[in-house]
């Protein structure tokens, strides 16, 4: 029997990165994903290694293992807006460069419990503190701003338990997980130009017959980012191009609370009627923070905040998105011209910004529904989107 060979090894062929860049992938990816599991992990970089643990996945036994690997009892470390809201004190010193990013919190020992932290990082698992047990600020620890990145990439919230680590072979016995704080905050950029074709198929739409996807595989062995191509895109001069951040309660269940279902069906729409486009379907749910944190930011929206200041309740970033992944696979398709639909500003720049020529704008605003009236004025008032 003769196995088939595609005719386009391209599709299925993926070239080698450099081995300190899969390596530093590798680990970044397996030390978040044990921060999500409640295990420790020891971030190397400053003067002393950090023995850090997420504060909304950590139980009884992963804050034993974080207190046999500490040198001290353990702080909180909080991005600056939740920590805001939980020690609304002024900082002890002024905080600079990348710790500015970061608070730190001392921990009295009712709070050193697992239910405790999960309320301290999350606005929307508040309970009552005991009476005389607010968390006082102290100095943030270095590799603190990492911290809070690693912890990011886990898609979990930027709320941490850290020490300084012991030295010596206690620790080694620990056996626990080591990452480099440089690596952690060059992981974005590193996995996104890792990025490479592993599979291509056609997918005849009902919208457009004549399109294909192309899957696209981080280094990291992380989720797929995909290319719905419809006709020959690559073959135009500058061809329709859409930036789609996945949106599973929009895309897939027609949630009213947004607009993404209109956006992404009328996007391949147009496409058809022109010939040819090129929609990314990017795994940046929730404009990056993932599902979870989405839905907690829906939660602080019914309490009366808006997308933007629920983002920021939460500790992230209004927007959290990188869209180098978009450019890589751009580049990999063999178009370097677009003509973006999309009304937000930012999206243009960025694209700009990592080499892919954005020859214009095609507008791509939908009629509010009754329900999401609220945040497309907030995505125009303080997004700066344009409407038109
Ligand atoms: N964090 C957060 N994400 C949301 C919210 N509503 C929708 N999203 C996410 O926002 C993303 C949609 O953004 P896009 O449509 O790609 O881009 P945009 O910035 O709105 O710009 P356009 O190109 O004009 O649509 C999806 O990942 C949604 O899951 C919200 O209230 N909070
Ligand atoms: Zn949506």
């Amino acid at each position: 029997m003769t196995i088939p060979v595609p005719s386009d090894t391209s599709a299925v062929a993926s070239p080698a990165i450099p081995d300190a860049a899969a390596l530093a992938l590798r680990a970044v990816h397996r030390a978040a994903s044990e921060l999500r599991r409640g295990t420790p992990v020891l971030l190397r970089g400053g003067e002393q290694p950090l023995v850090v643990a997420a504060a909304e996945a950590v139980g009884a036994r992963g804050l034993a293992e974080l207190a046999a690997a500490a040198r001290t009892p353990p702080v909180l470390l909080l991005a600056p807006a939740r920590a805001a809201a939980v020690a609304p004190t002024p900082a002890l010193r002024p905080v600079q460069g990348a710790e500015a990013s970061a608070v730190a919190l001392r921990l009295p020992p009712g709070l050193l419990d697992p239910a405790a932290l999960r309320s301290l990082a999350d606005p929307t698992a508040e309970r009552l503190l005991p009476e005389g047990t607010r968390p006082e600020r102290v100095p943030v620890p270095a590799g603190a701003a990492a911290a809070l990145a690693l912890a990011k990439l886990g898609r979990l919230l930027p709320a941490l338990v850290a020490a300084p680590a012991r030295e010596g072979p206690g620790l080694l016995r620990q056996d626990l997980l080591s990452v480099e704080a440089a690596q952690v905050l060059a992981y974005p950029a590193t996995a996104a130009t890792s990025l490479r074709k592993v599979a291509e198929a056609a997918v005849p739409l009902e919208a457009a017959p004549d399109a294909r996807i192309v899957a696209f595989r981080a280094a990291d062995g992380g989720i797929e980012h995909l290319a719905i191509l419809v006709g020959r895109p690559e073959a135009q001069e500058a061809p329709l191009a859409r930036m789609h951040s996945e949106c599973f309660t929009g895309d897939l269940l027609g949630s009213l609370r947004c607009d993404c279902g209109p956006q992404l069906q009328g996007a391949i729409g147009r496409m058809a009627a022109e010939g040819a486009g090129v929609l990314l379907y990017l795994a940046q749910e929730g404009r990056g923070i993932g599902l979870v944190n989405k839905l907690r930011a829906y939660a602080l929206q019914d309490a009366g905040l808006d997308t933007l200041d629920a983002n920021r309740a939460l500790g992230w970033g209004a927007d959290e998105r990188n869209f180098l992944v978009a450019a890589t696979m751009l580049r990999q398709l063999g178009i370097g011209r677009v003509r973006l639909l999309t009304n937000n500003p930012e999206k243009l720049a960025a694209l700009a910004a990592c080499g892919i020529a954005v020859e214009g704008r095609v507008a791509h605003a939908f009629a509010p529904n009754g329900v999401n009236d609220g945040y497309l004025e907030t995505k125009a008032r303080r997004f700066g989107h344009l409407l038109a």
